[in-house]
């Protein structure tokens, strides 16, 4: 495509050379520039894109995209703009043909819920054998393949050139999960969104969010941007303030939830350790549904799911045969060890709303005691601090022994941000040990477990490896505890 081509429609200011040269491709990382490629220098959060031209050049970029001024070989175009994360977005919609005009592009947001729902929704459209691709946590599935991102919402190049393969594969619906660094940082900026989905906000990410405030109108941009049903869980707070600010945009506003009153909504809900069965009130209807992934939040989860899949024309029962085929969602409160007098349950709950909601759920089923393994990453300073003290005295109040153990430690002293969580935990006199290697947590919570009890490992979820330092180490505790369980004879 032309370099002229790629850049329509965007305000820059051409430094040097010109624009009638045909581009091979796109790059924001130097070391994925190929011969007659674009390079969009970035400011990071790390590094300085910029400090990467002379590399990208040597590597055969005939164009940079800069916000800065360089001084680079004549031969390469030069071209500035105000932000180069929001050109990346612009170049790339231009490069694959602005894909998201030809789909139907579902976006869901929030704290909690979001990889939950796109499941059930995903469920709705396989039952039915409509085609729907689906970008998140797990990664990319389409076509019954799954490709791992880095990203929850990934960089908007790859996202572009996700949803272009999606087009020429013939995959018509689209559901994706938004983050709201990915709203922040202009990776899904336009891209055309039929319907945006809300499903919570509680405290997470404020490390680059400075306040709450800042976290909800990251988050609200999305209702801002979606084209025809904005659709927002009226129970949530600020589900509620969401719901002023959009009521009068154009887009249909659909609520949904148990208390408030709403569009879509659940009663005579009966929950138990399998699941959960409730009546679902839609706009046209009512059914009674059994949902097989327990507790109330998969009842908010499997509610938002209807009332997308309502505004997409589906029935009743196509709904219900949806909802009632999912059996388990990868990593969400997934049973993964099971005899007559124990349970290991693995759960992704990472935030403090998820753990208290995970314990919660747990509680109601569960005769003897909860184990809690867990730990907690979080940035440095005081939003990290705030963050392990808010998870340990969850522990220490919904739990009845907490393992305090090491999640993603990353970058940060793994002792330290154990001592933060245990201090919580002491302060609410809860009952707790110390054991830093996961592995040997686990083993320690499953040596301690008696008849009834539960062993909640909550964290890590689908993951498959822990972030220590710079390395990353297998770790997968499915595979761990069958390991363990295999060591104690107790399977083989
Ligand atoms: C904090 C954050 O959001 N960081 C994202 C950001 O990276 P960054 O700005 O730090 O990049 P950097 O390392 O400083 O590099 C700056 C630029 O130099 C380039 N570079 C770098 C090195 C080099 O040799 N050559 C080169 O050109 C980089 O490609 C980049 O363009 O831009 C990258 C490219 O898009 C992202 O992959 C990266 O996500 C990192 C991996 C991350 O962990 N992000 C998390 C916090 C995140 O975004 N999470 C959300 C929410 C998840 C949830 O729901 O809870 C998500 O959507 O995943
Ligand atoms: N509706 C909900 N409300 C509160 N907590 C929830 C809800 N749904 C799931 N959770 C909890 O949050 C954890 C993460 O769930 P899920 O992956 O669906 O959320 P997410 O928004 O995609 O999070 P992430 O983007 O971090 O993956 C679950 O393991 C569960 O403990």
């Amino acid at each position: 495509m032309l370099l002229s081509e790629i850049m329509k429609g965007l305000q820059f200011n051409l430094k040097n050379g010109d624009l009638d040269k045909e581009i091979k491709s796109i790059a924001y990382d130097s070391r994925e520039v190929t011969q007659n490629g674009v390079f969009v220098a970035i400011q990071g959060f790390t590094v300085d894109g910029h400090h990467f031209i002379d590399k990208a050049v040597e590597l055969g970029a005939s164009a940079v995209i800069v916000e800065k001024d360089v001084s680079i070989d004549d031969s390469v175009t030069v071209i500035q703009v105000n932000d180069s994360r929001n050109a990346l977005a612009h170049i790339s919609a231009n490069y694959y043909n602005h894909p998201t005009e030809d789909m139907n592009l579902i976006g869901i947001t929030g704290t909690n819920g979001k990889t939950s729902t796109t499941y059930f929704i995903k469920s709705i459209y396989d039952q039915a054998q409509k085609s729907i691709g689906l970008i998140g946590t797990i990664g990319t599935v389409m076509n019954g393949q799954i490709i791992q991102n880095k990203n929850t919402t990934p960089e908007s190049l790859n996202l572009q050139q996700t949803f272009e393969r999606m087009v020429k594969h013939d995959v018509q619906n689209c559901m994706m999960e938004v983050s709201s660094h990915a709203l922040c940082l202009d990776r899904v900026a336009y891209s055309r969104f039929n319907t945006a989905v809300f499903t919570n906000l509680t405290p997470d990410h404020l490390e680059l969010h400075n306040s709450m405030e800042d976290y909800f109108n990251a988050k609200a941009k999305l209702f801002e941007m979606a084209q025809d049903f904005n659709i927002v869980n009226a129970d949530d707070t600020y589900g509620q303030k969401l719901i002023k600010r959009v009521e009068n945009l154009n887009p249909t506003l659909i609520t949904y939830g148990i208390d408030e009153k709403a569009d879509v909504y659940a009663t005579n809900i009966e929950y138990s350790s399998e699941g959960t069965e409730y009546t679902l009130h839609l706009p046209n209807g009512k059914i009674r549904i059994q949902v097989n992934v327990p507790g109330i939040i998969n009842v908010y989860n499997s509610l938002a799911a209807a009332a997308c899949a309502y505004v997409n024309d589906f029935s009743l029962t196509d709904i219900k045969r949806g909802i009632e085929a999912l059996q388990n969602i990868k990593g969400r409160f997934e049973v993964i060890y099971k005899d007559r007098d124990n349970k290991v349950v693995v759960d992704f709950a990472h935030t403090e709303d998820a753990l208290k909601k995970a314990l919660t759920t747990l509680r109601n089923f569960t005769k003897g005691r909860i184990i809690l393994v867990f730990g907690v990453y979080a940035p440095p300073g005081d939003v990290g601090r705030e963050k392990r003290h808010a998870m340990g005295k969850v522990a220490a109040q919904y739990a009845d022994y907490a393992v305090v153990t090491s999640d993603n430690p990353k970058d940060q002293d793994p002792n330290l941000i154990l001592e933060e969580i245990v201090e919580a935990v002491e302060e609410e006199n809860g009952t707790y040990k110390m054991v830093l290697d996961r592995k040997q947590a686990i083993e320690y919570a499953l040596s301690i477990s008696g008849k009834d009890d539960v062993v909640l490992l909550a964290g890590k979820g689908h993951e498959t490896s822990q972030v220590i330092g710079d390395k990353e180490i297998p770790f997968n505790e499915k595979e761990i505890v069958k390991e363990i369980l295999k060591e104690k004879g107790i399977l083989i």
